[in-house]
């Protein structure tokens, strides 16, 4: 049978980039989606913005919302000083297999520790089964319809700190209108908006900062 768009992507990786070169895994998928197939990614542009924030923030505890094929688990994972964990939830099985050897072709996997099922299964027990009290960071790029309330998940299970940073792919396309309406106005969050492209095209779309005061 046919193969599916992700695992031609992981083809390509596999074909194109060096096992354990980040750099070259990342410039793998994006030539694949530029030249080949678009795929949902964060992509260049916007993963320029991720790399950007995460340098900033230098995190030592990181979630990631939305797995798909590990673009941005491998953005993210590479910036990471030593020691530093990212834990990533993806709910679709297919994705998930693909993302984990996409992780390890770039050499990431002791960093990045992949959850298979929903987001608001796994958030209530990131402490009793990952350890983790609080998270410094925190990409949002799953379900536009769990942006919010797994925001507030995460505020009522105590797993964000004075100053934890959230960022938020998509919040123009397709859009989250009722996460962005919270996180800037809620008094609990100062948000700022980066206006940017949807992967690969022209179309408008950007990432929303939303830092939490406690
Ligand atoms: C399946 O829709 C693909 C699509 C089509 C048109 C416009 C945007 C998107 C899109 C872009 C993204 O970065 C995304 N990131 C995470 N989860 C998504 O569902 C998602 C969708
Ligand atoms: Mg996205």
């Amino acid at each position: 049978t046919r193969s599916t768009r992700p695992q031609r992507l992981l083809k390509a990786v596999q074909k194109h980039a060096t096992r354990g070169d980040p750099q070259s895994v990342i410039s793998a998928i994006d030539h694949f989606c530029r030249h080949s197939e678009w795929a949902m990614n964060i992509g260049d542009e916007k993963g320029s913005i991720l790399d950007s924030v995460v340098s900033e923030v230098n995190p030592e505890k990181v979630l990631e919302l939305g797995t798909y094929c590990g673009y941005s688990t491998v953005r993210i994972a590479r910036l990471l000083p030593p020691g530093a964990r990212l834990i990533t939830l993806e709910f679709n099985a297919d994705y998930a297999a693909i993302a984990r050897q996409v992780i390890i072709w770039a050499g990431l996997e002791d960093k990045v520790q992949l959850v298979e099922g929903a987001s608001e299964d796994w958030i209530p027990r990131m402490k009793e089964h990952f350890g983790i009290e609080t998270f410094d960071f925190v990409f949002l790029d799953h379900w536009k319809d769990r942006y919010l309330p797994d925001t507030k998940l995460m505020e009522d299970c105590g797993l964000l700190r004075k100053g934890t940073v959230l960022l938020a792919d998509n919040v123009i396309c397709p859009g989250v209108p009722d996460y962005l309406a919270y996180v800037r106005n809620s008094l609990s969050y100062k948000s700022c908006y980066f206006k940017s492209h949807l992967e690969y095209t022209k179309a408008e779309d950007g990432l929303e900062k939303s830092v939490f005061l406690g």
